[in-house]
């Protein structure tokens, strides 16, 4: 049994994906704060839910996806009803495995899990580690249930602040690019559906040429670049505004919010 306990926007993507993979919705229970939210999920997935206690009783695996700030209250609650064997997976920004451990009985393997909102189309981008009690075993286990729904790799914890930045947060980064160049669009005089059609489809090429060629990016773009052309002055004002040094900073800025978050 998994349960996925604060069903919010990133726990209800995981739990309609592990729908798609082929898991049974009686393998799954889910918890929400409000009863409406609790009925929605019932109705949408035809899944269980229960209260926090009571999964967390039953369930050998638990997958935490309540926000970081929630997390205290939280493991406050399930704390006395986790048994010492089950699978705590935690997909919440900034909170650290020790954190999680200091909170539960004694020898709880916690696996730290940063996802993204693709989990929706089964592109997302999972980065785990494993906490001090968690070994090969419960690494397997969160991969099985992360790989049906995009790319899963791993990384030492150290990094996973870093790994919000980069992935975590990203998918929210390429909006506000498509969202910029429609904008532009729209100085420039295209109606505003058409400028959008242009820039997702020019999203959905760029994404899959990254991604199926293996190619370097700055290959890529070299061959968009032709000489004495229309990328190149393009290219000129971005870096003459400073959107790579930009980007460096808001990255910077992400992760540096990813470590506040633990300490609430
Ligand atoms: N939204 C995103 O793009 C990403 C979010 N995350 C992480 O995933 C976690 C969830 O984020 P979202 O899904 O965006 O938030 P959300 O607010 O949509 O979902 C959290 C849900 O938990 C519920 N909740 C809070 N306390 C509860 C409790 N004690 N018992 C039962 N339910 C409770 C809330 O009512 C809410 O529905 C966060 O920790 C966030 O850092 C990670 C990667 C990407
Ligand atoms: O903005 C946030 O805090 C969450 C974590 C990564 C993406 N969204």
């Amino acid at each position: 049994m998994i349960a996925i306990l604060g069903a919010g926007k990133m726990g209800e993507a995981l739990l309609s994906g592990v729908l798609r993979a082929g898991r049974r919705p009686g393998e799954i229970v889910a918890t929400a704060r409000r009863p409406e939210r609790a009925a929605q999920l019932r109705e949408r997935h035809g899944v269980r839910t229960a209260e926090n206690a009571a999964a967390a009783r039953e369930a050998g695996t638990l997958v935490l996806a309540v926000k970081p700030q929630d997390m205290g209250a939280l493991l406050a609650e399930i704390g006395p009803h986790v048994a010492p064997g089950t699978l705590v997976i935690s997909m919440a920004a900034g909170i650290t495995c020790a954190f999680i451990e200091e909170r539960l009985a004694g020898g709880v393997p916690v696996v730290r899990v940063m996802s993204n909102t693709p989990v929706l189309v089964d592109e997302a981008m999972s980065v785990l580690s494993a906490g001090s009690h968690a070994g090969e075993d419960h690494l397997k286990l969160a991969e099985e249930l992360l790989s049906p729904v995009g790319k899963v790799t791993r990384i030492p914890e150290s990094l996973q602040d870093a790994a919000t930045a980069l992935s975590g947060s990203a998918p929210a980064y390429f909006y506000f690019l498509v969202e910029a160049m429609v904008d532009a669009g729209i100085l420039l005089g295209m109606p505003r559906a058409a400028a959008l059609e242009m820039v997702v489809q020019s999203a959905v090429g760029a994404a899959t040429m990254l991604r199926d060629t293996g190619e370097h990016p700055v290959l890529l773009r070299e061959a968009v670049t032709s000489p004495g052309g229309t990328t190149i002055a393009a290219i000129r004002e971005l870096e003459r505004h400073g959107v790579r040094a930009a980007v460096i900073e808001a990255l910077e800025a992400a992760r540096d919010r990813a470590r506040a978050l633990a300490a609430g």
